[in-house]
This record gives structure tokens, sequence and C-alpha cells, in this order.
């Protein structure tokens, strides 16, 4: 069934790694973007683009051509199931695509590359996750700079990024989190920026819906330490470039996943040494923390400690008793923003959630 959305011309999504079959990948890779020799591994019996897009569910783009319908001098915009996102995450990903071309339009990878020399240099975030678990017992804390959420709406009305940033940091927390997605968070580069710029020492991780490698240049170029990396929405081959990036921009990589399916495809890159369990479906805004829990059990909590990859419990993180929870499952690291961001105080926020001062 098709119904009428608006008069505005289409989008024209713009290729980007996912829709190029492997073969052309490699050398487009080469040729235009970075000097990494990598090879991608082609298996006869699949098609290049089920390759391309393997491992996701969400699809990455409109998978149908622009809907258009004229009467006249009018365009109308047809809707119908292959250009309207089915959920939140794919709305979200259809729109970074579209920011993203813009933004490589006026700032292409050569200039973020030669603003890479005058950027602050890059901070050892597994390294001050682990030295806070070392010194407290506690899970290493991620702060997060979070002003609003699709799920929760606006969290902080009054809200000085600097200002929370110092207080997570005196409250103890280990690295920080600065969401930059505008349109979704209310967040931006800016916030991460003026974060950096302001001397604080926590590293900081780039929350952003990372779809293009460009992003990666682009964040450390703003002054970030780690970058996050959802396998919800990025195929394997594309993790596995990424992280290889990260590791030539010195960034760290927190992967991300929330199913069993997702936590396995991870496990099979090469070089992941941080992963983050995120308690909420970012399709459905599910919220769940024993799915950290359910993650860890078994096989997988196994090769997790014998390749000594630290783990980060995600989202919907509350009391002293959460923490607890995620610890006990095999977390080193907790990720966490509304429960603390919401307090007048941050820092105070960090303490409650503890159940003790962690910054001493
Ligand atoms: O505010 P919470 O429930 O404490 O969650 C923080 C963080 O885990 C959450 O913001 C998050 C985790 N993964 C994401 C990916 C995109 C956007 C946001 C997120």
């Amino acid at each position: 069934m098709e119904s009428l959305i608006s008069l505005k011309p289409h989008f024209y999504a713009f290729p980007s790694f996912s829709s190029i079959p492997p073969t052309r990948l490699n050398t487009y890779r080469k040729n235009s973007l970075f000097t990494v020799s990598v090879r991608a591994q082609m298996d006869p019996n699949e098609d290049s683009a089920t390759i391309a897009t393997s491992g996701i569910r969400i699809r990455r783009r409109p998978p149908t051509g622009p809907p258009n319908h004229y009467v006249g001098p009018f365009q109308f915009r047809l809707q119908n199931e292959g250009n309207t996102p089915r959920n939140i995450l794919e709305e979200i990903v259809w729109n970074k695509d579209k920011e993203v071309a813009q933004l490589k339009e006026r700032k292409p990878l050569g200039l973020v590359r030669k603003a890479l020399e005058n950027a602050p240099p890059v901070r050892d975030f597994i390294g001050a996750l682990r030295a806070a678990n070392e010194r407290t017992g506690l899970p290493g804390l991620i702060a997060e700079v979070k002003k609003a959420s699709p799920s929760r709406g606006i969290l902080r009305e009054d809200f000085d990024p600097v200002e929370i940033a110092q207080s997570y940091e005196k409250g103890g927390a280990a690295c920080l989190s600065v969401l930059t997605d505008e349109k979704y968070f209310k967040g931006s580069f800016e916030n991460l920026e003026l974060i950096r710029n302001a001397g604080v020492k926590c590293p900081l991780l780039c929350k952003e819906f990372i779809i293009d490698a460009w992003q990666l240049y682009y964040a450390r170029s703003k002054g970030a330490d780690a970058v996050l990396l959802i396998a919800a929405v990025l195929p394997d081959l594309d993790i596995k470039y990424m992280v290889k990036i990260c590791k030539i921009l010195g960034l760290t990589a927190l992967v991300e996943v929330h199913d069993e399916r997702e936590f396995d495809r991870v496990l099979g890159v090469e070089g992941v040494e941080l992963i983050g369990i995120n308690n909420r479906n970012l399709e459905t805004f599910e919220l769940d923390i024993s799915t950290t829990k359910k993650l860890l059990e078994g096989e997988r909590g196994k090769i997790i400690r014998e390749r000594n990859i630290i783990m980060v419990g995600e989202s919907g993180l509350f009391t002293p008793e959460d923490i607890a929870y995620v610890q006990e499952a095999g977390v080193k690291a907790v990720l966490v923003g509304e429960s603390i961001v919401k307090q007048s105080d941050p820092a105070k926020g960090i303490s409650n959630l503890f159940g003790k001062d962690i910054s001493v």
C-alpha cells in the first residue's frame, strides 16, 4: 500500500562501503582512502551483495528508488515499504547516511586528514578503564554526557556539557562518552571539542552512529580517544576494516552488541579488545539488564576471559545492585547516562550509583 508523505524531492542515498561488492571494495579502499593492505575473503557460494551486507538485520539505506509520482508540475513522494524505516535504528542510520554525505562534501577526507596533524593526542581509553577497575574493585565508569534520547526524551534541560563532564571527572569517572548525534540525541561535535579543550583528563568516547570510515577520521580530528562501532548497523567486513583503521589512528574501538548473534560475529573479528553489551535493544527500545548476564554465560564468557577482552555493561544501570549484578556477570566497565546525568550534581549521582564515593 502506498500513501502520500511529502512533496519534497527525494534524496538519493550515497553509496558507501556496504553497497560496494568486496572485490571492488579492496581497490576502492586502497586507491582512494587508506593505505591499509587487507584482503576481503570471498565465499564463492555467496553473491557479493549478500557478503557486503552480511550479518545485519537492518537495511542500511532505503531499498527502493525514489517513489515519485508526477501530476502536472507537482512531484509527489509516495510512501511504501521500501522507503519507510521499519524501526528507529533504521531511521537514524538512513538519516546519518545523508548527514555524512553532506559533511563529506564540505570536508573531504583529505582535509580531515590534514586536520589530524593539529588534533590533541590520543589517550589510553582501555588503560583508564583497567586502572579504575583495579583501583576501586568496581567496574570502571564511562560516564555519558547525554542531553536526550529517542526513548527517554529530554533528560536534562539545563545542559552544560563541560560542567557535566568536569563533575563526572571529579566524581571518579574513568572515561567519558559524549553523544555527537544532533537530531536524535541533541548532542554535537562541538560538545566533544569543548570538553576536550576544557582540559578534562578522562579519555573521551565519541558516541556516534558510525557507518562510514570518514567518521573515524573526523572523530579523531575533534579530539576523540575512542569510538563506538554498533554491530547492529555494521556488516562484518565494515567492522573488520574499521577496527583496523581505528588502530592506525590510535583510536580505541568499543564494539557494541546486544544479542548472541552479534556477539559471535564480533568475536570473529580479529583485534577487538573492548566489547559493550547494550541492555537496550536499539530497534525496540526494550531494556533488560539480564542481557549482559545472558551473553556472558558459558562459552562466550570463556572466550572473553581467554582473550583478555574488556566487557562493558551498557544502559539501564541505576543502582548499586545493578552495578553488582553486571559485575558478577563479568564486566570490568559500565557505560551509564540517564541515571547520573539527571542528578543536579552528577558527581553525587556517581556515588549514589555505586553506593560509595569512587573518586578516592
Ligand atoms: O542512559 P543509559 O540508559 O544509562 O544508557 C547509556 C548508554 O548505554 C546509551 O546511551 C547507549 C548505548 N549504546 C548506544 C548507541 C547509540 C546511542 C545511545 C547508546
